[in-house]
């Protein structure tokens, strides 16, 4: 049968910027040439998945809609995962969720049914953690200041980086506090990193914005994703970015890195690590700003599923942000019928 893997032009078209804040991704930001992709091509029948399976060594998942929504998983995919293996392919995961650090995402991809091992999984946490160890080369006496949650806390933890926020301010700000202004500057505090924090309150944003500003240019500012939404069983609601863009407009600074995806350090570290041939290696997502357009700017090939957060009209959009080479239902559609 004819190959169904044609040559792309792996092009970034102009985004119409779903984004309320400019994203800092040089190759989203910087392609506005007002021109259209081709459309996506929908994996269909039978012969065209199992041609399209063939080709491919290595699959990357994104784990949230595409996977799972929250602790419900999709249909048919732990399934189609363990085929896979069984095949002889290599699966990485790569999300930007950074609530768990990699140990703990193994428990919940074992819990769930999925193959898994340490060295497989990529979370925007880890990828943050990586950052400030090996290129900024965070000094030793000094601490991060974390708005965002446990996973962060022990990415940090294992790169041997101090870190403090997170839990511990997850009490509401009193008023006696926020009207004595006691949330004062601290010279221990080296960058403020923000995640995904379904904690978030006006105590980590007065604390992170007080760092940012009153040590101006000195403390590092890092976030781990700008996902604009974030699928939940049944629910769709609001992701990292939008927790982002209030710290954005506050502290009236980018982020000077934001290291998950579809930003490419982790895809040159995912390539080097396992050698990986991209012209054999499919990136799977929800997402066509995160995980497509890491897909397209690492020259990998692309499949967008619409168990997560794209919608029809987006998936179809000729002047989207960016479109995915194939398109199909679900990772369960991808089974072995
Ligand atoms: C939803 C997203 O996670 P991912 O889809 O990359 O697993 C995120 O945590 O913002
Ligand atoms: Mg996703």
């Amino acid at each position: 049968m004819e190959s169904i893997i044609t040559p792309q032009p792996h092009r970034l078209v102009s985004s119409g910027s779903e984004h309320p804040v400019q994203s800092s991704t040089p190759a989203l930001a910087g392609t506005s040439d007002g021109g259209s992709s081709p459309p996506s091509h929908h994996l269909s029948t039978p012969e065209e998945i199992s041609s399209f399976v063939d080709q491919m060594d290595t699959f990357i998942f994104d784990c949230d809609g595409v996977l799972w929504l929250g602790n419900d998983t999709i249909k048919g995919a732990p399934e189609f995962l363990h085929e896979l293996v069984a095949k002889g392919k290599r699966i990485i995961y790569v999300t930007n969720n950074s609530s768990k650090s990699r140990k703990t995402y193994v428990g919940k991809f074992k819990k769930l049914g999925f193959p898994a091992e340490p060295d497989n999984i990529f979370g925007s946490a880890y990828a943050a953690a990586y950052y400030l160890k090996n290129m900024l080369n965070f000094p030793a006496d000094k601490k991060v200041y974390v708005v965002g949650m446990q996973g962060i806390v022990d990415e940090l933890a294992e790169m041997g980086i101090q870190a403090v926020g997170a839990g511990d301010d997850n009490a509401p700000l009193q008023e006696t506090e926020f009207e004595n202004g006691t949330l004062g500057p601290d010279e221990s505090i080296g960058a403020v990193l923000l995640g995904f924090d379904s904690q978030i309150n006006y105590r980590k944003y007065a604390k992170a914005f007080t760092y940012l500003t009153a040590n101006k240019g000195k403390v590092h500012f890092l976030a781990t994703n700008e996902d604009r939404t974030y699928p939940i069983s049944g629910s769709i609601y609001p992701g990292t970015g939008s927790l982002l863009a209030a710290l954005i407009h506050s502290v009236n600074r980018r982020p000077d890195a934001v290291l998950g995806k579809p930003s490419q350090n982790m895809m040159n570290t995912i390539l080097e690590r396992f050698h990986l041939d991209p012209a054999r290696t499919c990136m799977v997502g929800d997402r066509l700003d995160t995980d497509i357009a890491f897909g397209k700017l690492g020259k990998l090939h692309t499949l967008l599923v619409m168990t997560g957060v794209t919608s029809v009209e987006e998936r179809d959009a000729k002047k989207g942000p960016v479109t995915a080479e194939y398109w199909i239902e679900s990772v369960g559609h991808l089974r072995q019928r």
